[in-house]
Formats: structure tokens, C-alpha cells, sequence
């Protein structure tokens, strides 16, 4: 039966509460990313407690009204939305869209109008953050391809006078993911401030300031810390963020909630040893199960659950999958166990962009879930 995903659901309910916990106590509302996670099980654990959504797609809403999230806690981002997902988003009555160009404003107006229809919309502004993580996943520097740009905004202020389909009622900012180091949040809490004033000057009162997500989780040692810092997270937003009265913030997490509460388990099918001489483990799971190695070279911590409690000596390993590409490699070059054909090993922290990621290449189809 493997490879699956097996889930902990204890420690999904522990971190869900840690940072509702916390998110109460600043009266932030929290839209969960179901870009990490959508097994039904996981969302209806998520929208029980009153999060919200913060979706991608059509399909992403969908999922999110038919698993128990209100829409009007339901909000839609994603740099090109097709008419039909923007239709649909309008008749659930989303809380709102987050548009990303100028053009999009156009559209959804347009969509709106023919519903007669007043659609709720935050303007996602691409803040000029650069947080120290992976290129790929870093999405608020001014090359990004996300967002309004600072140059725009003017523009999009005159624009929108035309719009009468629209009622702008936020702004919107994502620096990126996997972010550790509290003083990009910090950066981006006192420029989400200057934004919201420059945008009460020329008259036009931004009800609410989504910070979108991204706090980080500890890949390297998931065990010590199974539950990201959610205090000291919140705390630079009350500590940074200038607020009016009457201005609500929301946060749009995906990987903090989701990461650490699955692990992909595996089973040992080769040893080999290359011509180059690395001591090779192939095992059943690929980058079809989870594409985070090959495509930003993650790293995600491997145990050997077959050689618990027992005492086998350490050897230098690589550890890839089956696929046929080069770069379905979990881990290279680490310390491990002695490790045999037949042996179950744990791939952890795959909650947040696991499952969500697979692919069918190789005709393989898609893993289980275990809760
Ligand atoms: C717009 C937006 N909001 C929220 C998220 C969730 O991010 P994370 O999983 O890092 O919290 C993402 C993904 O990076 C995103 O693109
Ligand atoms: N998929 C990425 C994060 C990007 C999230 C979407 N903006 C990851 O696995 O780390």
C-alpha cells in the first residue's frame, strides 16, 4: 500500500488551535491556503473552527464552500482567473476577490455588471519585499509576476471611478513562503500601513488589510518544533502594522497549518551503489508524491521507521525515487541508518504542498491519505 500519506491529526488540532489562539488575541481573522492542503478531512477540521478560505481557483472555491467554509469569509486571489471561475466566485458571494492587474478590474467588473452585481474587491499590491527564501517561492518582489504593481496603483485608483461593479474594500499583499526571519513581515507590516494611508488621502477607506501568508515551518527538525511560532508571528503584525479604527486584518496561512501533521511513507525497493560510488536507496515514492526537492531543492527530514530501536550503523546514503528524471532525489549525500530492501521510511513535513503537488507521470497513480 505505499506510498501514503499518513496524517496526525491530533497535532493538525494542536496547531489549529495554537494559531487561533493567537489570532484572537490581535482579532485577526485567518483564511486558510487550500493551495496546501485539500483532503476533506483536513478542511472540514479547518473550517469548523472558523477559519476562512483564501483560494486560487474556481476549483479551490468550490472545494472550500462544499467543505464547510462560509464564502463570506471565502477570498480569491490567483493572476488570471477565467470568466467562468470569477462567475462562479460571484454568485457564492465571495468576501473577496483579490485582483492582480489592472485588466482584471475590467473583467470582473464586466462579469459583475452582467449579474448585476457588486463584487467585493482587495487590491493585491506587490509590496517590493524580497524575504529570504527560495526564488521560486519569493512572489513580492517587484520582478514577480503577482500583483499591481507601486507604479500602478494611481493608475488603478482612476481607473476604478469607472468601475461601478466593483466596491474596493481592501488591499492585499504575499511576499512568499517558507519565511523564517521575522523582519520581512516587519518590512511588509509598515508598508501595508503607508499603502492603507496613501489610499485614505485620495479618499478611499480600505476597510481591511490582508497580509496574505507565509510563515515558515522547521523542516529540519520537525519533532523539537511540530508547531510553528504563531505568537511571535502575529506579535510583528501588532508590533509594525499602523492601523485606523474600524481596520480588520486578515492573513492568508497555508503551510504552517498543514505541514508538519503528515508524513509520505515509503518502501525501500533497491540499494545500489552508482558507478561514482554513492550508496543509493530508490524507494516508491517520487517526485509524483512530492515534487518539493526536485523543483526548489527542499529539504525535507527522512527517518528509516524499520530501524527503530534497533542498532544499525550509520552509512553515507542517497535516497531518490523511482521516476525517470534526475532530479527525483529526496536526499543526497546524508547520514543514515543501514538501510535494506523491505525497510519503511518517513518522509516528514508533507502536509503543506504534498498531495496537492502530485502528478500521474509515469502513469503512476495518485497515493492514498491514512488519518
Ligand atoms: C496569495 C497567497 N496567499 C497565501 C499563500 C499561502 O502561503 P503559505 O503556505 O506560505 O502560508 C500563498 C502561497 O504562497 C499565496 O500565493
Ligand atoms: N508550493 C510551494 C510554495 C508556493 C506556494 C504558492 N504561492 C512549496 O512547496 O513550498
Amino acid at each position: 500500500m505505499t506510498p501514503y500519506y499518513n496524517y496526525d491529526i491530533s497535532l493538525l488540532r494542536r496547531t489549529l488551535d495554537a494559531c487561533l489562539n493567537e489570532a484572537y488575541r490581535y482579532g485577526y481573522q485567518v483564511h486558510y491556503a487550500l493551495k496546501a492542503n485539500v483532503e476533506p478531512v483536513i478542511l472540514h477540521e479547518i473550517s469548523s473552527r472558523g477559519f476562512g478560505a483564501d483560494c486560487v481557483s474556481g476549483w479551490e472555491v468550490q472545494a472550500a464552500v462544499e467543505n464547510g467554509f462560509a464564502p463570506a469569509k471565502v477570498v480569491f486571489a490567483g493572476v488570471g482567473k477565467s470568466d467562468d471561475e470569477i462567475n462562479y466566485a460571484l454568485e457564492q458571494d465571495i468576501f473577496a476577490f483579490n485582483c492582480e492587474s489592472l485588466q482584471e478590474l475590467e473583467v470582473i467588473n464586466e462579469l459583475a455588471r452582467l449579474k448585476d452585481k457588486v463584487a467585493t474587491i482587495a487590491l493585491r499590491i506587490n509590496p517590493d519585499v524580497n524575504p529570504d527564501t527560495h526564488r521560486y517561492i519569493a512572489t513580492g518582489q517587484k520582478e514577480s509576476k503577482f500583483g499591481i504593481s507601486y507604479t500602478e496603483v494611481n493608475e488603478a485608483l482612476d481607473k476604478l471611478q469607472a468601475l461601478s461593479n466593483l466596491r474596493v474594500a481592501g488591499i492585499h499583499f504575499h511576499i512568499g513562503s517558507q519565511i523564517l526571519d521575522m523582519s520581512s513581515f516587519a518590512e511588509l507590516a509598515h508598508r501595508a500601513g503607508e499603502i492603507s494611508d496613501w489610499f485614505f488621502e485620495r479618499g478611499v477607506a480600505i476597510e481591511h488589510l490582508n497580509m496574505g501568508g507565509g510563515l515558515g515551518v522547521d523542516y529540519l527538525e520537525p519533532e523539537k518544533n511540530p508547531i510553528p511560532d504563531f505568537a511571535a508571528y502575529f506579535k510583528v503584525f501588532d508590533d509594525n502594522l499602523r492601523l485606523r479604527p474600524s481596520q480588520k486584518v486578515h492573513f492568508e496561512l497555508g503551510r504552517s497549518l498543514v505541514a508538519q501533521c503528515c508524513e509520505l511513507r515509503t518502501k525501500v525497493l533497491i540499494t545500489k551503489r552508482t558507478g561514482g560510488g554513492a550508496n543509493f536507496i530508490i524507494v516508491d515514492a517520487g517526485m509524483t508524491e512530492l515534487i518539493r526537492p526536485a523543483l526548489y531543492q527542499a529539504h525535507h527530514k527522512i527517518v528509516n521507521l524499520s530501524a527503530e530501536g534497533e542498532c544499525r550503523p550509520a552509512e553515507r546514503y542517497y535516497i531518490g525515487g523511482p521516476i525517470c528524471e534526475s532530479s527525483d532525489i529526496f536526499a543526497r549525500d546524508i547520514e543514515f541508518p543501514h538501510t535494506e530492501r523491505g525497510d519503511i521510511l518517513a518522509i516528514k513535513s508533507v502536509g503543506a504542498y504534498g498531495s496537492t503537488m502530485a502528478s500521474n507521470y509515469n502513469m503512476r497513480p495518485l497515493a492514498k491519505a491514512v488519518f
